[in-house]
């Protein structure tokens, strides 16, 4: 079933791509097809031809309503239904695990609508393998030649907080950023696995081997270990949906959905090759950091429903604009904004471009570069006989971080980062888990009205009537003496009424709005907002719990947060941005500042 060497790694080596997209419509479930009808025309179609250079692409058309309109998006590859996963395997993860014993971080992503089948082909069952367990089993093999071990973690990301699942306490997990910005998890515990089965054990949730071999600190871990991380997401929902479906909290598609908006705004940027990649925007995204950035490959896997599903429809549109830097997807460019970043808040309104415009949109700009993977993703809290039985929510990602044959040591800090030199070490194996039972009550409170009295608020006020004080103190014309006016008349070719303020003829102005009295009162109240938004960012740097609280909009959980940041850097909040790391979105923060700025005024 694998290919030969030469063939894998030609499928990656001569990719520029930094991130390659691909497809997998899962295999119709007994019940679907009992229920399709012979003739029944299938809602995909995939479409092969030969793109740049050598390699290949797919075109997959979904057939929408009205029947005759069909949206194509254009991926590197797309998996049809009689393409089982073995065949995916050796054509895409075998070679990248070659490339993780190189040295390379690799990530394997797998996005989805529910029940598109992330679960069956990351996870699998026992019978049939998914994409990790065989990526695991390879691993193992490699390892063992190597003498090298392997370590597991287990965690889960729930309300932006990391919990370790391998601790029968599963208490808090701390995400450090050390002095070289290394991401570390600190204290999480680790597992050694031998064997596949060993793997299975704690993979797939068994109690006992969590229990009997947890320690943050493992002793035999200490010299020979390969990292590897999984992640496993949630499932995409358009919120349009979550906020009919009564069995799905709103806010729980919404967090869920922001923690992917978040994570394709990191690959959109390190798609288009951005400056800045906006890994802060999350503690997943700042967690990957290291998976995903450098010279990192990234694999992007989208499941897709066979049968009709408004999710795989609107979440096609929203995977193709996340990666349209590199590869063409069809792209909405009224659902972007103009860094291209993807905006959550018109996620609800995707609409899927036409073929034609597909095309013509990549033709513009398929110029990629090296690519980047990472992991696989498989479903973590479920019994491991059936795939089916395993979390429902899921969109899911897994992701493998692979280190090098040269990495520092373990140590009680779990280091996601690679390093390059000395010790015979690869690194460890986690697992993140998003719940999905996460909850945006902090977040519904941000404008509530707030009975105390906020001490932020009060310094602003104090500012604004210093700042009051002073204009009233300051007249806008000075009297000059006449002796004074008359001396410098003499000197200079202006010459000033005697009720002006004396002036600096050399100066001027470029433009009369800094000088009319409306651009004075313009400079004046940014010079006021900048104050504020200062003294708002001081407060949050400084302020204690009880302080915090008494903010709209910071709950008991948000202040625990902040203070969490702060022992993790002494100024986390270093502009209104920054607010997103504690799931603060941008509206929010511009409502928040412009009530306490109408506060200054009751
Ligand atoms: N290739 C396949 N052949 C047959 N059945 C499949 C295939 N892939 C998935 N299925 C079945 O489809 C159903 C949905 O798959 P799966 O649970 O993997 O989706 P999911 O995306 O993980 O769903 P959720 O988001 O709800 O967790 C399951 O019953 C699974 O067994």
């Amino acid at each position: 079933m694998a290919e030969p060497q030469s063939a894998r790694s030609n499928r990656f080596n001569n990719s520029s791509k930094k991130v390659r997209l691909i497809g997998k419509i899962r295999g119709l479930t007994v019940k679907e097809s009992e229920s399709l009808s012979q003739d029944s025309k299938p809602w995909i179609t995939v479409k092969h031809a030969q793109g740049d250079g050598s390699s290949e692409v797919s075109t997959v058309f979904l057939n929408t309503e009205p029947a005759s309109r069909r949206d194509g998006y254009e991926l590197d590859y797309c998996y049809e239904q009689r393409e089982e996963i073995g065949q995916m395997y050796s054509r895409e993860i075998q070679p990248l695990i070659s490339e993780v014993f190189d040295g390379r971080n690799v990530s394997v992503i797998a996005l989805g609508a529910r029940g598109s089948g992330k679960t069956y082909t990351i996870q699998g069952c026992r019978e049939k393998p998914g994409l990790a367990v065989l990526a695991m089993s390879e691993i193992l093999s490699e390892t063992e030649k190597l003498g090298k071990s392997v370590s597991v973690s287990l965690y889960e990301l729930t309300q932006e907080h990391v919990k370790d699942l391998l601790n029968p306490n599963h208490p808090v997990i701390q995400v450090l950023e050390d002095a070289q910005g290394v991401v570390n998890l600190k204290g999480l515990s680790k597992v050694s696995v031998k064997s596949i089965t060993e793997f299975h054990n704690v993979y797939f949730g068994q109690a006992n081997s969590r229990s009997t071999q947890t320690k943050p600190t493992d002793s035999h871990l200490s010299n020979s270990v390969f990292n590897v991380d999984a992640i496993f997401l949630l499932g995409y929902e358009d919120p349009r949906k979550s906020c009919r479906d009564e069995n799905t909290p709103a806010e729980s598609s919404c967090k869920n959905n922001k923690l992917l908006h978040a994570l394709l705004n990191v690959i959109s940027a390190i798609n288009s090759n951005e400056i800045r990649v906006p890994y802060r925007e999350s503690k997943l995204t700042r967690i990957l950091q290291d998976s995903l950035g450098g010279t990192s490959r990234v694999l992007l896997l989208t499941c897709l429903n066979p049968i009709f599903c408004q999710d795989s429809l609107s979440f096609m549109s929203l995977i193709s604009r996340s990666c349209r830097g590199t590869r063409q997807v069809l792209t909405d460019s009224t659902n972007r904004s103009q860094s291209g970043k993807i905006n959550p808040a018109s996620l609800s309104a995707k609409k899927p471009i036409s073929h034609s415009r597909l095309l013509s949109t990549k033709k513009a700009s398929s110029k990629s570069v090296n690519p980047k993977q990472d992991v696989l993703s498989p479903s973590v809290d479920k019994d491991l006989g059936d795939a089916s039985a395993t979390n429902s929510d899921s969109i899911v990602q897994i992701h493998f971080e692979a280190g090098t044959l040269q990495i520092t040591p373990p140590t009680p800090t779990h280091t996601k980062k690679p390093t390059n030199v000395d010790n015979n070490v690869l690194t460890v194996l986690l697992f993140l888990y998003l719940d999905s039972a996460s909850t945006c009550d902090e977040s519904n409170t941000l404008h509530k009205k707030n009975d105390g009295s906020p001490p932020l608020s009060e310094r602003i006020r104090e500012i604004a009537n210093n700042l009051k004080s002073i204009c009233a103190s300051t007249p806008s014309a000075v009297k000059m003496p006449e002796e004074v006016v008359a001396a410098y008349n003499s000197q200079s070719q202006v010459s000033y009424n005697d009720t002006t303020e004396p002036k600096t003829p050399i100066v001027e102005l470029s433009s009369a709005r800094y000088c009319s009295p409306r651009g004075t009162f313009t400079n004046r109240s940014s010079g006021v907002k900048h104050s504020l938004v200062k003294e708002y960012l001081n407060f949050l740097n400084s302020a204690t719990k009880e302080e915090l609280k008494s903010l709209k909009g910071i709950g008991d959980k948000r202040a625990g947060y902040i203070l969490e940041l702060r022992k993790e850097s002494p100024e986390p909040f270093k502009s209104l941005d920054d607010l997103q790391d504690i799931g603060v979105s941008a509206k929010q923060v511009k409502g928040m500042m412009k009530q306490m700025a109408a506060d200054l005024f009751n």
